[in-house]
């Protein structure tokens, strides 16, 4: 069986040579499923991210929910991150990241979250770069908001290579591909259920 870290050096590379050829097309087929789920699920608040060069580049569809929705993205701290509102400017930091500004606002509920992903496995948990910031970030909140990963290039294994604390998603959308964890088809409810008590 291939490890995680065998897995995640794969997926790397298949999608850094990925993001040299036929980038825009495949970005565009995850884009248009993503506007389509957006229009179903609820929720105004919104942590999106700001691309690296090998991830989805979602910042076009930003722009189009931004006067409608509160967009947040990942600001590091540590081996972990808070969230910023989504504003310009915008400047390179730690690992080429893009962020915002820092600011003391503290946001206590997400509604979705659109999350990028290396490697995905067979419990759709996601694969990341090997820091554990996003595992960290969504062990911190008390409410779970719907999950989304998106990937510009497919790496999927049906092996369980992942870990228990490597965050799982209810949407899991490639070009080719849209998937949604079984058991979730309540749209409605899922405020309430996905809250837990501290
Ligand atoms: N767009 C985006 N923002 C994000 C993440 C992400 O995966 N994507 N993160 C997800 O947690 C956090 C940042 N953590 C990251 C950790 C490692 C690498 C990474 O690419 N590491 C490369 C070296 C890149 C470089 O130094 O230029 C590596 O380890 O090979 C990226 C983000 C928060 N913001
Ligand atoms: N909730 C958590 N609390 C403490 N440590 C954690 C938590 N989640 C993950 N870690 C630790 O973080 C390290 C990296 O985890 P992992 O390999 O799952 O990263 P990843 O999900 O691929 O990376 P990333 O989320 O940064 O993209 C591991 O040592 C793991 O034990």
């Amino acid at each position: 069986m291939e490890s995680k870290e065998e897995f995640r050096a794969r997926c790397l590379q298949k999608l850094k040579h990925h993001a040299l050829r036929n980038k825009l097309r495949q970005d565009h087929a995850v884009l248009t499923k993503l506007a389509l789920l957006l229009k179903d699920v609820k929720g105004k608040t919104i942590l999106c991210y700001l691309p690296l060069k090998h991830e989805v580049n979602i910042t076009k569809l930003m722009r189009s929910l931004r006067p409608d929705n509160r967009l947040l993205v990942p600001f590091m701290e540590g081996v972990s991150f808070k969230v910023v509102k989504f504003r310009l400017p915008i400047k390179k930091k730690r690992f080429s990241v893009l962020e915002p500004q820092n600011s003391q606002m503290i946001f206590s509920k997400i509604d979705i979250a659109i999350v990028p992903v290396v490697g995905v496995d067979g419990a759709l948990r996601r694969i990341g770069h090997g820091k554990g910031m996003y595992d960290r970030f969504f062990s911190s909140l008390k409410c779970h908001p719907i999950v989304i990963f998106v990937q510009g290039a497919d790496c999927f294994t049906t092996q369980h290579v992942g870990d228990a604390h490597d965050v799982q998603a209810d949407f899991y959308i490639t070009p080719n591909h849209f998937i949604k964890r079984r058991g979730f088809n309540d749209f409605r409810v899922f405020n309430r259920r996905r809250c837990r008590a501290i």
